[in-house]
């Protein structure tokens, strides 16, 4: 199979630290699957022809509004919204009985590739973000969430936590790992504060909402792509306890909050977690993440494949 080639955004932020992570998450499937590193590939991306090449991205940690500035400045916010919500349009052949070859132009809603996003790069993929001056900032979305920018504070408000992440048992059977609790670093962080409904166009009520920006564009859904255009969040993880620390202090506590802070999701190919694994040298969620990435390039490459055979076909 050929190389798969994965882009970390480099505007600002932990680019480089996922990188590293990147390459160490690849020797250890190595190690644990027997898949050889020549299959993969980890660019740095700052224009739209890098990200052109990418078969999946990241968008890392730091400063959304940092990054969504230098975005929109080397006219990256387009391009990165097509990657991730929708549309890749190609010509496809078609040959008729007869000598006739026709190239007939099919509109093919393709894309919407892997990516995840961490902290900063949560927040960029969601639909809706509050705690944020309109026109401050750009979203790309991509996950029918709302996010509350800075949920838990300032700086000096930044913590560790360790997660019990279900996710990563699948690593038990692939890669024989035992599954220990995630540090998670949470710094300036977001959480998910509310799963949205999956609608096409702009999230109409979270437009109307006081210091709330949305993401401009949303893809068409179309239901003979639904592995990618899934639409369905899934809560992949919640941070425990801050139910715990309300009561002790005296505040009542409805029971949504008491399940815990949402800081995982994933909706279909789109994923995002609040805190920053690349701030560890934990592999484990960069194996997780390349091991679907892998699955999605290959079914989708067999499907590409497929479909010129099937229109070339007399
Ligand atoms: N560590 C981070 O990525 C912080 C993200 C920050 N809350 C923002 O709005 O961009």
């Amino acid at each position: 199979m050929s190389k798969i080639t994965v882009g970390v955004l480099a505007l600002q932020g932990a680019f480089y630290e996922h990188l590293q992570l990147l390459q160490k998450a690849v020797v250890s499937l190595r190690e644990a699957e027997g898949c050889s590193t020549l299959e993969w590939e980890f660019i740095e991306v700052r224009n739209a022809s890098q990200l052109d090449r990418c078969d999946a991205l990241i968008l890392p940690g730091g400063e959304s509004t940092t990054i969504s500035l230098v975005a929109a400045s080397s006219n990256l916010l387009e391009p990165l919204r097509d990657f991730v919500k929708y549309v890749t349009y190609f010509c496809r052949g078609r040959s008729f009985p007869g000598y006739l070859l026709m190239l007939s132009i099919t509109l093919r809603r393709l894309h919407r590739k892997p990516t995840w996003g961490t902290c900063a790069g949560l927040i960029l993929l969601a639909e809706s973000a509050n705690r944020t001056k309109k026109g401050g900032q750009e979203l790309i979305g991509g996950l029918d969430v709302r996010v509350n920018r800075n949920y838990f504070g300032r700086q000096t408000e930044s913590f560790q936590a360790l997660l019990d992440l279900p996710f990563l048992y699948s690593l038990e059977k692939t890669s024989k790992m035992q599954v220990s609790p995630f540090t998670g670093i949470f710094i300036r962080a977001p959480i998910v504060e509310k799963i949205l409904p999956n609608k096409e166009g702009i999230q109409v009520e979270e437009s109307q909402r006081e210091e709330t920006i949305v993401a401009p564009s949303r893809a068409t859904i179309d239901p003979a792509f639904n592995e990618a255009m899934d639409n369905h969040v899934e809560v992949l993880a919640k941070l425990p306890g801050r139910a715990a620390r309300l009561s002790t202090s005296g505040i009542d506590i409805n029971a949504e909050k008491g399940a815990g802070d949402i800081v995982a999701v994933q909706q279909g190919n789109v994923f995002g977690t609040s805190f920053h694994p690349e701030l560890t040298d934990d592999p484990r969620i960069h194996m997780w993440w390349l091991h679907q990435v892998r699955g999605i390039v290959e079914r989708r490459r067999i499907a590409k494949t497929i479909d010129t055979i099937k229109s070339f076909r007399c």
